[in-house]
């Protein structure tokens, strides 16, 4: 899609509404629809609000949309909207252009219980009536689950066209359910999905989209494909294809959502560390634990998906991709620039390195928020899908298993310290920092146990590719947080100048 803000030209197919700005050229049988542009006009504003929204920060506009009925019982319309973003532009990495996924639901007049979800009114065109984020609303939720449960289809294949998949063993979905979005942190949405005697599912909207299979599906699904209880089971998922210009014919595939078993009861570590961290309560036994069942997760994922031998030529490739994360971030990040050069030292030591282990499928994302105590079950890995500000292309091969060890450290370094960044108080950091430290030793130690290498041993290759990618990790988590939750930057910004002291 080219860039131009607001949309101008609207498809007049029956089944399928397509406005795309820019040149307007969408197929044929092109009408300029006020419809659409009423619709850009409300996510304009809508968008930049939302919390999975990723280009925060900057002036944002729409600049294409194609919507996608879907087939739903009752009077409001469902529709799939697949917009795609142009924001920043200014700053020296230029524009940067995003799909994002928008399940929308029309009703012809306000909807009772919605009223928090209301993106707005449409007026005029053939979208018209109030419209609401499809997430909260139970015609959307049945649409979604309609499709995957059937292994139905919509859309016209030629254009854009979705169609659900249940795996071989994938979990019962239930026709008529309860459903609820999900509330707290996340970069995708999620819905609950509950039914009187059938096994509660997750289903996660994905809304940044990306040419490719989501690691999140082929991941997740290798794991419970091979047994593995330490994931959810997989229910099914939507596929699809949208509007890509980068794409070749202009036009990518991929996963839309990601159907999973919902493990009631449990609590994430996030939350279980960070009450620790306040009630002063030691957390190793349980950070132990968790340093076995990664390791665990991992034997397995060598073992059911590639591996790659750590050759120079990789490691290479590995200090380039390390050398353009510090380029990125210390653009991005002005807090960042004083730390550029020692940061691409560390990255460039990465060539030098011999024997490393080798590259293997991991989490990518790896934080205490991904991991759920489940009674019963104990840890339960969640969301295989990789740094949502990373491509998807980069998160979909063999990587160094040490990227989810660095990145859990930094996760007990984010609890440690929730509690004690922005107060002046020495002792509450003083508490602050011994919990971390106790937290991320008892991870080693329990990691190591499993794997009989300890990347603590100073001098080995572990130990150097550890510190890499655990400086690796907190320079993104800088980029992150500068455009999502400003008042934590100071967490991985003081991990980037320990790592580099
Ligand atoms: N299968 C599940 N069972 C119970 N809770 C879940 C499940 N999947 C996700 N969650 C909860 O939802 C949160 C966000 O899920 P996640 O898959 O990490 O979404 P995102 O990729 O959008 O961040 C998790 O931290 C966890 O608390
Ligand atoms: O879970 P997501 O895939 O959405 O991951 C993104 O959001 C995370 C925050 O929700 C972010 O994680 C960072 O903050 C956590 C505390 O909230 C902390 O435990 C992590 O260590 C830290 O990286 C993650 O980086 C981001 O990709």
């Amino acid at each position: 899609m080219t860039e131009q803000t607001s949309t101008s030209a609207i498809e007049s197919t029956p089944s399928v509404v397509h406005a795309e700005g820019g040149s307007g050229r969408v197929g044929s049988g092109e009408v300029a629809g006020p419809g659409a542009d009423a619709l850009s006009g409300l996510l304009t504003g809508w968008l930049p609000r939302q919390r999975w929204f990723a280009h925060k920060g900057s002036a944002v506009s729409v600049t294409g949309i194609e919507v996608l009925p879907l087939p739903g019982p009752g009077s409001a319309r469902v529709l799939l909207a697949f917009v795609t973003t142009s924001s920043g532009g200014a700053g020296e990495s230029g524009p940067q252009v995003a799909t994002y996924q928008v399940p929308l639901t029309v009703h012809p007049s306000p909807a009772t219980g919605l009223e928090s979800a209301l993106v707005g009114e449409v007026a005029s065109g053939d979208v018209t009536g109030w419209v609401y984020d499809g997430a909260h609303d139970a015609a959307f939720v049945h649409a979604l689950l309609g499709l995957i449960a059937d292994g139905g289809t919509a859309g016209a294949p030629e254009g854009t066209a979705v169609h659900g998949v249940r795996p071989a063993k994938g979990l019962p979905i239930p026709s008529d359910a309860r459903s609820r979005v999900l509330r707290g942190e996340q970069s995708n949405t999620s819905i609950i999905v509950e039914a009187d005697g059938a096994t509660p599912l997750i289903a996660k909207v994905f809304r940044v989209l990306q040419a490719g299979d989501n690691p999140d599906v082929v991941v997740q699904g290798a794991l419970a494909d091979a047994g593995c209880t330490r994931v959810p089971a997989p229910a099914g998922w939507l596929a699809g294809g949208w509007s890509d210009a980068a794409a070749p014919g202009g036009r990518a595939t991929g996963h839309l959502a990601f159907v999973t078993e919902f493990l009631a009861g449990s609590e994430d570590a996030w939350r279980v560390a960070c009450a620790a961290v306040d009630a002063d309560r030691d957390f190793t036994a349980d950070a132990r634990e968790l340093g076995r069942a990664t390791a665990e997760v991992h034997a397995l994922l060598a073992a059911v998906l590639p591996t790659a031998h750590a050759t120079a030529e990789r490691l290479g490739a590995l200090a380039d991709d390390l050398a353009a994360r510090v380029a990125w971030a210390t653009s991005e990040v002005s807090e960042l620039r004083r730390f550029g050069p020692g940061a691409r030292e560390v990255a460039d030591s990465v060539r030098a390195v011999r024997d490393a282990p080798d590259l293997q499928r991991v989490h990518g994302d790896y934080h205490l928020g991904q991991v759920l105590h489940t009674p019963g079950r104990g840890w339960v890995l969640l969301d295989f899908e990789g740094e949502p500000l990373r491509p998807l292309a980069e998160r979909s091969g063999p990587e160094m298993a040490l990227r989810d060890v660095a990145g859990m450290l930094r996760s007990f370094d984010y609890a440690g310290r929730h509690s004690a960044v922005g107060h002046d108080d020495p002792d509450l950091h003083a508490r602050a920092l011994a919990w971390t430290d106790a937290s991320r030793e008892a991870f080693l130690d329990g990691y190591s146990d499993v794997t009989g290498t300890d990347p603590r041993d100073i001098g080995t290759p572990s130990a150097l590719l550890l510190r890499a990618l655990e400086l690796d990790k907190a320079l993104y988590e800088v980029v992150y947080e500068a455009r999502n939750r400003p008042d934590w930057l100071p967490i991985p910004l003081s991990a980037v100048e320990r790592l580099l002291a």
